[in-house]
């Protein structure tokens, strides 16, 4: 039986919305289909309310989808929960640290690491590592492989997306919802969600020239800058434009629980940093990962280690044209000779989208997984009490 624990989850926000992206989704899963008792402690309200639109900026406490939120400063006079998750190696206060060793019993302390697939997570998942005041840290490693932490994934997402492709009606009427006209018919559809990137032309000329339709949905992002350059215009939000058989339009934020929709209607999905690239891949569609730039070309290895497993089964032709368009994305090549591969290519890169999709869907969810460690943690420690 599963005990139900306090948890306190530490989001503070580097940049972007990856930081609270993961935290928020993580957090409701715990709560909604763990029956945990959540509270999450956050640093940027406002890169919250891109996602969450119905987030209160200056409130004190509040409560969204069952998890309880409060500004990161509340830390120094809090208790702390029985588990206390740091995410993505985020700094807790020494005041709470300090609350942290006088507890009994200890809370169960993680840091709740990037998503990678190089090798060694495996390795490092789940390592202790003392801390001073006789304080113990585990690592929490998500990730692809068995001995991973694994991704997250709500438990009906496979079931609500398969409904969703089924219904004729579903796409058009989602796309009502987010404010995206419909595209033209027979359109190739595809969702940009990347960070800035120079030398776009080629491939704006290109799906401009082509035969087919094409819809760009445009996140908002830095990415807009050398769509405006092309267009010789701004595009405001919610606006649309059309070149040739390319209409451009730029998408408002849409709340997170909406987010999959955008992707489930795309034909092609253009993701970054962790959590859209995990979307994509349950979205089970075309996608180009946009990594998200590290120092010491740290982000070139994650890569390859990615397209390593992705591409594992694929023959060398899928390979190719997958690694030659992600390869040209990410180094800031031209795009126009990989696109016109990887678009001939689409109904064999679906397929293999598919087949990635359902082979993930064998290993535990990230938060099932984390729920179970914890609480065989906590076991551990002889004294750690259920939530009150
Ligand atoms: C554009 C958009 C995004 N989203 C959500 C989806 C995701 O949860 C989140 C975006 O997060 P990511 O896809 O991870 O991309 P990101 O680039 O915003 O986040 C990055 O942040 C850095 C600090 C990390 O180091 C990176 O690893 C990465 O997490 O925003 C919406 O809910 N609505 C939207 O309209």
């Amino acid at each position: 039986m599963k005990v139900q624990h306090r948890w306190d989850l530490f989001c503070h926000v580097v940049d972007n919305l990856g930081d609270i992206g993961v935290t928020w989704r993580l957090a409701r899963q715990l709560a909604a289909e763990h029956q945990q008792q959540v509270r999450l402690f956050l640093d940027d309200f406002k890169a919250f309310a891109h996602i969450a639109p119905q987030v209160q900026l200056r409130a004190a406490e509040q409560n969204l989808a069952g998890v309880q939120i409060v500004p990161w400063a509340r830390q120094a006079q809090a208790t702390p929960g029985d588990v206390v998750v740091e995410m993505f190696g985020c700094h807790l206060s020494d005041a709470f640290i300090a609350q942290i060793g006088k507890a009994s019993p200890q809370p169960v302390w993680l840091n709740l690491e990037h998503l990678s697939a190089e090798k060694w997570v495996d390795l490092h998942h789940l390592k202790p590592s003392p801390q001073s005041g006789g304080l113990m840290k585990y690592f929490y490693y998500p990730g692809f492989t068995d001995k991973s932490g694994g991704l997250l994934r709500e438990s009906n997402l496979i079931s609500q997306r398969d409904n969703w492709q089924m219904q004729p009606s579903a796409k058009r009427i989602a796309l009502r919802a987010l404010g995206l006209p419909p595209p033209p018919d027979h359109a190739l559809t595809v969702l940009l969600f990347s960070y800035a990137r120079q030398r776009l032309d080629g491939w704006l000329h290109t799906m401009a020239a082509s035969e087919r339709p094409v819809a760009l949905w445009v996140c908002p992002g830095p990415v807009m800058t050398a769509i405006n350059t092309w267009l010789d215009m701004t595009l405001q939000t919610g606006q649309i434009t059309s070149r040739g058989s390319l209409s451009i339009y730029a998408l408002p934020y849409i709340p997170q629980q909406r987010f999959d929709e955008l992707l489930w209607a795309a034909d092609v999905c253009i993701v970054r940093g962790e959590d859209s690239f995990v979307r994509a891949q349950w979205a089970a569609k075309p996608f180009v990962w946009h990594i998200y730039p590290q120092e010491d070309s740290a982000h070139d290895r994650k890569l390859d280690a990615f397209l390593d497993l992705y591409l594992n089964e694929a023959d060398s032709e899928l390979r190719d044209t997958v690694v030659h368009f992600w390869t040209a994305w990410n180094r800031g090549l031209d795009l126009a000779p990989a696109w016109l591969e990887f678009v001939s290519s689409l109904p064999a890169l679906q397929r293999h989208a598919l087949k990635w999709s359902r082979s993930l869907q064998t290993q535990a969810d990230l938060a099932s997984q984390l729920v179970d460690e914890v609480q065989q943690l906590a076991s551990n420690r002889p004294s750690l009490a259920p939530a009150r």
